[in-house]
Formats: structure tokens, sequence, C-alpha cells
């Protein structure tokens, strides 16, 4: 198509109202047709104010309204195997927030739905990869520049977790982007998990297990750990140091504008994930709504999306027994090679 892309978002929550606002004032070549939420006051509160956009309750309505050509699903996890039926019927584009689906059944039927339309048409929204830092880094273990890679440490911290949080859902929601960035930027497939877990932090909630520390083996022989500690109370940080056969790199320790004062150094941490991921967010939009434009679909995808839920779902065993759980995944489609 050569035209403006026509948007509608789906969810009109945390994401979607950025993503609404991402293409309305940063994005170039897009616009939101339509905007929807179950929760009608937060769809027309972000909806009302662009021309031309319309306000639904009802995702396929949205799907269904004037001047839609795509869609970008921003519900919550469970909420998106119906969407992106919807999307496949209609034969529409999709950016999907990770995860794909919550469980890996749903997310089979979501690979299977598209293999027998014959083409892609989901990008999912593991937006680290359009990350600058961790693209530098893609490329230069791409190039072989230290040599092999032996391992990865990855940190992921936030300051808090959601209310009622549960040791699954740190995997679903917040390990399950080492999973990805893991599989990219090793180009391999995860076949291992085990989980570790220090006595809890007073600040994690009753009952969560925080911090964690989680260990991937890999097809090629790699070791990854990552140290997942969703209430460390002090900011938002992930890094991740790539140690390879001559030398190691390392992302992540950007620490804004570097400040001597009142007898201190130092630099400042991003309170969330929308601050520091929000190049990131903006690129990845950006290069969706450009394939689309051209009737290509890139980036991380449905298989992407099937993988890591096959990793959670070892990931939250290896929670529960404290064993290593071997990942079991199937031959990649073609489509998806
Ligand atoms: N890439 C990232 O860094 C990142 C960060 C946060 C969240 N996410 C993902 O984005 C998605 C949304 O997360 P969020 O934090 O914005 O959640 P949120 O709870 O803030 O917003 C979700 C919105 O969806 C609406 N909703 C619920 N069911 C719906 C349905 N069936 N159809 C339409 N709308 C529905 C809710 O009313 C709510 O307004 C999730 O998939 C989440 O995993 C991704
Ligand atoms: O849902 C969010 C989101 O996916 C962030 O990118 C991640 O860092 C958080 O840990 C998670 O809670």
């Amino acid at each position: 198509m050569h035209g403006t892309l026509g948007v509608a978002v789906i969810g009109a929550g945390r994401m979607g109202a950025d993503h609404v606002r991402r293409i309305d004032e940063v994005i170039s070549g897009a616009r939101v047709a339509a905007v929807a939420d179950v929760d009608g006051a937060r769809a027309e509160a972000l909806a009302d104010p662009i021309d031309g956009a319309v306000a639904c309750t009802d995702p396929v309505a949205a799907m269904d309204a004037p001047g839609v050509d795509s869609v970008l699903v921003a519900s919550p996890g469970a909420a998106h195997e119906a969407a992106l039926a919807a999307a496949f019927d209609r034969g529409l584009p999709v950016l999907c927030e990770k995860p794909l689906t919550p469980d890996p059944d749903s997310a089979l039927r979501v690979l299977a739905a598209e293999q027998r339309l014959g083409r892609r048409l989901v990008q999912l929204g593991f937006m680290r990869r359009y990350d600058a830092d961790y693209r530098t880094l893609k490329a230069q273990l791409a190039r072989g520049a230290y040599g092999r890679p032996l391992m990865l440490h990855h940190t992921h911290r936030n300051v808090s977790s959601a209310p009622g949080c549960t040791d699954a859902q740190t995997v679903h929601n917040s390990a399950v982007h080492e999973i990805d960035v893991t599989r990219w930027l090793l180009d391999t497939e995860i076949t291992a998990v085990r989980v570790l877990r220090p006595a809890p932090s007073g600040g994690a909630p009753e009952g969560l297990h925080d911090p964690q520390l989680i260990v991937f083996e890999t097809a090629d022989g790699h070791l990854v750990d990552t140290e997942l500690f969703v209430n460390c109370g002090f900011g938002y940080q992930v890094s991740c140091e790539a140690v390879c056969e001559r030398g190691t790199a390392r992302i992540g320790d950007d620490r804004g504008v570097f400040v001597n004062a009142a007898g201190r150094w130092g630099g400042t941490i991003p309170p969330d994930f929308v601050a520091r991921f929000a190049g990131a967010y903006d690129r990845q939009v950006q290069q969706w709504v450009d394939a689309t434009r051209r009737g290509t679909v890139e980036g991380p995808g449905c298989w992407d999306g099937y993988a890591a839920a096959v990793v959670c779902r070892a990931g939250v065993q290896a929670q529960r027994t404290g064993e290593r759980v071997p990942v079991d995944l199937p031959e990649r489609p073609a489509l998806y090679r």
C-alpha cells in the first residue's frame, strides 16, 4: 500500500495509550483509525482527541471501522488469541504486544492459523530487538568480534511488581524478554531451564520468591543466567554481558546525565520500561509501519512467541520443582525459517 496506514489499537491501557501517542506524534506513515477497549471510557479518552479515530468496546468492530488496514494488539495476553484470529480472518497485518498468548497450546493454535494463511501477518512486540544497544551487541556477536560467545549474564530489575504478581507471572511477563533476547542474540534455541532462589527480599510481597536466578542452556552449548529482581525498589535496570572467547561486551549501563554535586557523583536510573525502552518502542513501531506499507512482515513473529511460551512453561516448572527442566521444542516450520 502507498497511503497512510490506518491502525486499530486494541487495548487502551498503559501500553495501548503509549502506542496511540507514539503513532499520533512520533511515527510517520500511520494514523490511529480506531481504538478498542472493553472499558469504553478508556477507548474514548484516547480516540476522541484524534481526528477521524473511532472508539469501540468491541475489538472486532474496531478492525471493521472505516480506514483500518492494520491492528496493534495491546490488550492483556489472555485476549490476544481472539484478537489475532479476528485479524487473520480479515487478512490484517498485526503488531502484537508480547506475549503472543499466555501458554504454548494457544500459541500453537495461533501458529497453525498463520501457517494455514500461508504468509506471516504478525510482528511480535519483543521490543528489545529494536533497542540501539542490543542491536549493536547483536551485530558484534554475529561478526565474531570477540570470538565465539560462551555465556550471557542478564540483569532484569523492576522497581516493584504489579499487585498480586505470582512467581509464574515473573516468568511470563518479565523473564520472557530474556528468553527472546537470548534466542535472538545467540541465534539458537533454549534447551533447558533451572531456577535458583535465595531467601526472598524483605521488599517482596508475601509469597513471591524475589529475586531469582534463572539459568538457560542452549542448543549450541551456551550457559545464560538472569538475575530477575522485580521488587528491587530503586529503578528499572536491564543489562546484558556477553562473555566470548576473546573478550566481553556489556550493554545497559547508560547512566543518563552524569552529575557532580554536593560531594557526590553519579547518574540516573530510569523508573520503568516506558522510559528505558522509549527508543526501542519507537523503532519497533516505525519498522512495523514501514514493512506493512511495503507489504512485508519482518522482525520477531509467531514462531518466536511460541518458542518463548514453551520456555516459559519449562521455567514455571523449574520454579516449582527446583529441578533442571528440558525444553521440548518441535522443528521450526518452513514459514519461519
Ligand atoms: N513490551 C513491553 O515492554 C510491555 C510492557 C508492558 C506490557 N506489555 C504487554 O502489553 C499488553 C498490555 O499491557 P498493559 O500493561 O498496557 O496492560 P493494561 O492493564 O494497562 O491495559 C490493558 C487494557 O486492555 C483492556 N482490555 C482487557 N481485555 C480486553 C479485550 N478483550 N479487548 C480489548 N481490550 C481489553 C483493559 O481494559 C485495559 O485498558 C500485554 O500483552 C502486556 O504483556 C508489554
Ligand atoms: O510487563 C513488563 C514489561 O514486559 C517490561 O518490559 C518488563 O521489563 C517488566 O518486567 C514486565 O513486568
